[in-house]
């Protein structure tokens, strides 16, 4: 069957990652339309949290400036099921961008899918909740041939997710996978405990990581190891365990015991640094050992054994020696040996992190029907 003239896309999210991968739609939309045999996009949906900008007659929303022209709309905001039914009703291929770290929103692919909407995404909470909800989504997805793809769940950009699937499906056998799967935490730990130097105090660096738009939209969920945990649910499944839960197995937290029950993320920023002397004891007791302290996850495959925290390297080590927000990203399997397969880079930053998305969108226009 031929690809689709018309693609409708919806871009859910208007943030760090959202507002770079509209740039970088209308990229991909300019080069598109220059080939008579390529799909036309049309943006018609573009939504934050109580904002809304969108084409009630799907007709493609005005290029340039998108996330200006959403701040100043005056439509009325749609509740995510009409925002699923106007999207189904549409008159050719809809795709769903999921620029959010939202559960609510990730809850909904099941539902989303099975009406035949695509889904590319680098929202972790869908891959990562429950392992129904895992279930569901690709029983949804193969049921009606609609696509999801979510490369920049796992390392941003860097080809994680896909590297992963083409061992599996290939039939290779991963035995382990293990490194740096956290931006932020690479990004702090590089410069607050580096191999040469003595770095900067950790509360600095963690508002640093913030402003550079490393962190999840609220910090602590850096800090709290949950966000390396997603990331390693998302690739166990892949390599086939079956894991309930980011929560099911042990995953250290940086956040000091008096700062667990803070309320709002700001107040946490703001108290963090009454706290620097904790993380500071740690640092120099790595450096007692002559070591660094990095913060990395494993994921055992025949002991289905999988964590996440804190462990000190030499300072030559290849992991201590990461630079800025780089992930590495080590691959052991039977084909590959003794000498793992590695990925390493940028692991968080809006442009590196739409460029997956923006990828993957590529990825499902090649694949509809
Ligand atoms: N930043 C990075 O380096 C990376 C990020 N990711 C993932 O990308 C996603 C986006 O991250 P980032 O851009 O940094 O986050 P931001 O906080 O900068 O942006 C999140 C956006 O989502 C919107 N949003 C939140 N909830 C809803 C909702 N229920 N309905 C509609 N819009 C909503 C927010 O709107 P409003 O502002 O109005 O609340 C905001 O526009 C996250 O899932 C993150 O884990 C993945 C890899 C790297
Ligand atoms: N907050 C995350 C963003 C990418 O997943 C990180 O720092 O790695
Ligand atoms: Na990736």
């Amino acid at each position: 069957m031929p690809a689709p003239k018309d693609v409708y896309i919806a871009v859910i999210g208007a943030g760090g990652v959202g507002k770079c991968f509209l740039s970088q739609l209308e990229v991909i939309s300019k080069r598109l339309s220059a080939n008579p045999a390529s799909p036309t996009l049309s943006l018609i949906l573009v939504s934050r949290s109580k904002m809304i900008l969108y084409s009630p007659e799907y007709v493609a929303l005005p290029h340039g400036d998108i996330s200006t022209k959403l701040a100043a709309s005056t439509q009325e905001p749609l509740p995510l099921p009409k925002i699923i039914d106007f999207l189904a009703a549409a008159p050719s291929k809809v795709i769903l961008v999921d620029n959010t770290s939202s559960q609510d929103v990730a809850d909904q692919y099941p539902q989303v899918l099975s009406r035949g909407i695509s889904i590319v995404t680098p929202n972790k909470k869908a891959f990562s909740g429950s392992y129904k909800l895992w279930q569901d989504i690709f029983a949804a997805a193969a049921s009606s041939g609609a696509k999801v793809y979510h490369e920049s769940s796992v390392g941003a950009g860097l080809p994680v997710i896909s590297t992963l699937k083409d061992l599996v499906d290939t039939g290779d056998s991963v035995t382990k996978i293990e490194g740096v799967f956290s931006g932020t935490m690479s990004f702090l730990f590089n410069s607050f405990a580096p191999t040469e130097g003595s770095g900067g105090k950790w509360s600095a660096e963690v508002k640093k990581a913030k402003e550079l738009g490393y962190t999840e939209p609220d910090p602590r969920d850096d800090l709290n190891g949950l966000d390396v945990a997603r990331k390693l649910t998302i690739l166990a499944r892949l390599a086939g365990l079956q894991v309930e839960s980011p929560t099911s197995f042990p995953v250290q937290s940086l956040i000091p015991k008096e700062l667990e029950s803070v309320g709002s993320g700001d107040e946490f920023l703001q108290r963090l640094p009454e706290f620097d002397a904790q993380m500071e004891e740690t640092k120099v007791a790595a450096e007692k050992e002559g070591k660094v302290v990095r913060f990395v996850g494993s994921i055992d495959v025949a002991k289905k054994e999988v964590k996440v925290g804190l462990e000190k390297f030499d300072r030559s080590h290849p992991i201590a020696a990461l630079k800025g927000s780089d992930n590495i990203i080590s691959f052991y399997t039977k084909r590959y040996g003794a000498n793992p397969l590695i990925v390493q880079g940028a692991g968080a930053g809006g442009e590196v992190t739409a460029m997956g998305v923006t990828a993957d969108l590529l990825k499902v226009l090649e694949r509809l029907t």
